[in-house]
């Protein structure tokens, strides 16, 4: 059992338990890739597999699981709601490297400085923030320009040790999933044509950022070549503006 596999399966199970949920199509080639990281004996084989699903809500929810040994595991899962809701993006990036453990976890925001969206999406998970906050360290800097995508309540961590990872950071994503799936299920569809056309173009930034500057493209390039990575990363992981083109 890798480190990310159990929160990659409860997950799932939640997501199985509290929603209509229905498979969500992954393009051909994406489902499972493998290849080789480091050189000669020290080579070592690296699998990243994609699991997708949508449902009434949903446009999107994905994962993107990088198994690569011990010093190399990724699970990046985000879920993009349809943009006829003012939901946030559930965001986990988590990430172990030679260097060390990288966590962040959040409800990134569509309008981060609106008073009333933090008070309908940020405020009622500040406690569970400050729960967790205690335990973990503050990750330190990051790219200043990724901060508007970012809620405060943002959970942003450098473990020193695994075990910390498999226990508070666990019990964090289980109560961060549950905490939007509530979210979710009283989310009501937006009717005002003019707020829809504000939702849109917020979903578009995040997802254009996030493609533009993934941190992981040099990671994929280096696996599996450039190629297989821009695709990887326009038509499955951040593939909004793919598929908008697709209904015009
Ligand atoms: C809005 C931007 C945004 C992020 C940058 C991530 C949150 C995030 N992820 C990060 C780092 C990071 N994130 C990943 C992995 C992924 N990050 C992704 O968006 C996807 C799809 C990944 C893989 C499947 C890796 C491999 C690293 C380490 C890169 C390295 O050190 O070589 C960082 C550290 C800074 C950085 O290296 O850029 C942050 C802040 N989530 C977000 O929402």
């Amino acid at each position: 059992m890798t480190l990310y596999q159990p929160f990659l399966d409860y997950a799932i199970a939640i997501l199985q338990e509290r929603l209509d949920l229905q498979p969500y199509p992954i393009p051909a080639g994406f489902e499972s890739k493998e290849g080789m990281m480091g050189k000669g004996k020290k080579a070592e084989p690296v699998v990243t597999t994609s699991h997708a699903f949508q449902s009434s809500k949903l446009r999107q929810i994905r994962a993107a699981h990088v198994q690569g040994g011990n010093s190399l595991q990724v699970l990046n899962f985000v879920i993009f709601p349809h943009p006829i809701y003012d939901l946030p993006f559930f965001g986990a990036d988590l990430v172990t490297l030679p260097g060390g453990h990288l966590i962040a976890l959040d409800m990134q925001p569509l309008f981060r400085d609106d008073p009333d969206y933090q008070k309908k999406y940020t405020e009622p998970i500040l406690p569970i923030f400050y729960k967790y906050q205690q335990s973990l360290e503050w990750g330190g800097d990051f790219p200043q320009e990724a901060q508007a995508f970012f809620s405060p309540a943002f959970l942003w961590t450098r473990p020193q040790r695994t075990e910390i990872v498999q226990t508070i950071v666990f019990q964090a994503f289980c109560d961060y999933l549950q905490a939007y799936l509530d979210f979710v299920q009283v989310a009501q569809p937006v009717t005002d044509s003019q707020r829809l056309a504000e939702i849109l173009a917020a979903q578009q930034r995040y997802l254009n950022y996030r493609a533009a500057k993934d941190p992981a493209r040099g990671m994929f390039t280096r696996l599996y070549g450039e190629e297989w990575t821009e695709e990887y990363i326009h038509g499955f992981l951040f593939d909004l503006e793919r598929k908008l083109a697709l209904t015009k």
